[in-house]
């Protein structure tokens, strides 16, 4: 039962120091502290539940989130909360559609990272008020229920409401079934953690070697900085895995068009399944002709951890210019827009295989590619999730993976909730570990 007026909305710079050891390091970002722009919304409801949200960013960028948070507090505070979750599609359009706020978006950028967390945090709470654990929120959840948080606008000359309602009534069939499945094996799952760019070749080596002994198949490599070194590090990586597990390659943006077709064909002799972010994240048709190029060498493409928004996506399915779709808990407008994604993949046959290459990523996005296989996809061919190794003890509720496969979460909630103690110590500037690291002290 929905219940409450929400009486205050706070928000905290939270980062972590990754970038002293190089995880989650990359051709374009070199020194990436993970970080999070990290909400929680209450109410005046007597039963103590608050929701946490978050949207990761890098260091210096979460500050700029944190402003465009508060700016969009306004929307949110003094409201009921059956109000907001009761026509869900109503609340993200004002959110989205604040009138001089979407000047500096609209829908994308700073302004579209601070609606992910607030919404993120909206669908906390909703998910521990009704007692589920959000997946299952959302896989029991009536399909017109589903789609009236969906906003339609902009997709529906690729998805109309009325297509996207039979593929949630189809998707009925085999449900049960289908999450007994999970609940037993999990969601299959890669690791990018053994092959962050900044890692040394004995580091990988070691990587590979425990991850391997884990009962990991499939690994991502960061390339994409210098040729000699991507070709060194890919045929080590492919000796030690052998020629039956997947790998899969990630340059971030770093390449032009052309560059990335010659790049990537100097990188076929080790097998990879896909090149991830090879150009820029909004050049449709650039992705498009790299495509084309690759196709002959067996190279899919994958994107999507910085597509701004579902109009994106369309595009992207429209013109053939991916063959993965990594949709993101974060990026986008929170479940809401991710929904509306899920269900395009699936009329236009994309397999998603979601990214989770950040701080708290993991716990989020395993909840919709729980739904999206129950509920919408109802296959596992040619889909993974992503998983990173990293900060997952700062979490009250952490994922769990089991013999390289996420197991779907119990607690009730979207697993958004971080520590207090954490937040406490990485809070910027003032956290102790941040004090620490400012003073010069070793951490
Ligand atoms: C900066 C992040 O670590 C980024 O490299 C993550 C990423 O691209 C991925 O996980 O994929
Ligand atoms: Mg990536």
């Amino acid at each position: 039962m929905v219940r409450g007026r929400v009486i205050a909305l706070s928000v905290t710079d939270v980062r972590f120091p990754t970038s002293s050891d190089q995880h989650g390091s990359d051709a374009m970002h070199t020194d990436p502290d993970y970080s999070a722009a990290y909400v929680v919304i209450e109410t005046d409801a007597t039963d103590g539940l608050k929701g946490y949200g978050l949207t990761f960013t890098l260091g210096k960028g979460t500050e700029v989130v944190v402003c465009a948070v508060k700016a969009l507090a306004v929307h949110i505070v003094d409201r009921e909360f059956e109000e907001i979750v009761g026509d869900f599609r109503r609340f993200y359009r004002q959110l989205t559609s604040d009138g001089q706020l979407r000047w500096i978006g609209p829908e994308k950028g700073v302004v579209h990272l601070a609606t992910a967390a607030i919404l993120n945090a909206v669908w906390d709470l909703w998910a521990k008020q009704e007692g589920k654990p959000l997946w299952k929120l959302l896989v029991d959840m009536d399909p017109q229920k589903l789609l009236s948080c969906i906003d339609f606008r902009y997709i529906t000359d690729a998805l109309t409401e009325e297509e996207a309602y039979d593929m949630l009534k189809h998707g009925k069939l085999g449900q049960k079934e289908r999450e007994e499945q999970m609940l037993k094996n999990g969601y299959p799952a890669y690791t990018t953690s053994c092959a962050w760019l900044g890692y040394s070749d004995q580091q990988l080596k070691e990587l590979c070697v425990k991850a391997l002994k884990d009962g990991w198949t499939r690994f991502k490599v960061k390339v994409g900085a210098d040729l000699p070194d991507d070709i060194r590090r890919c045929k080590l990586v492919r000796e030690m895995i052998g020629p039956d597990n997947l790998l899969m390659l990630d340059a971030n943006q770093r390449w032009d068009v052309q560059e990335a077709i010659d790049w990537v064909s100097k990188l076929a002799e080790f097998k990879p399944l896909w090149i991830e972010e090879p150009t820029s994240p909004d050049d449709i048709l650039g992705h498009a002709t790299i495509s084309k190029a690759l196709a002959p060498l067996g190279i899919g493409i994958a994107t999507g951890e910085q597509c701004h928004n579902r109009v994106m996506f369309k595009q992207f399915l429209q013109a053939k210019a991916l063959h993965y779709l990594q949709i993101d808990s974060c990026r986008l407008g929170s479940v809401n827009e991710n929904l509306s994604v899920l269900l395009m993949a699936k009329k236009f046959q994309i397999p998603v295989c979601p990214h989770a290459g950040g701080v708290g990523l993991c716990e989020l996005v395993q909840h919709l590619i729980l739904f999206d296989y129950i509920s919408v996809s109802a296959s596992l061919e040619n889909r993974m999730c992503e998983y990173v190794d990293h900060l997952h003890e700062h979490f009250k509720y952490p994922v769990t993976i089991k013999k390289a496969a996420y197991m779907p979460p119990q607690d009730a909630g979207y697993s958004t909730e971080m520590k207090e103690e954490s937040v406490r110590q990485h809070r910027f500037p003032d956290g102790g570990i941040w004090q620490k690291l400012i003073s010069g002290q070793n951490v």
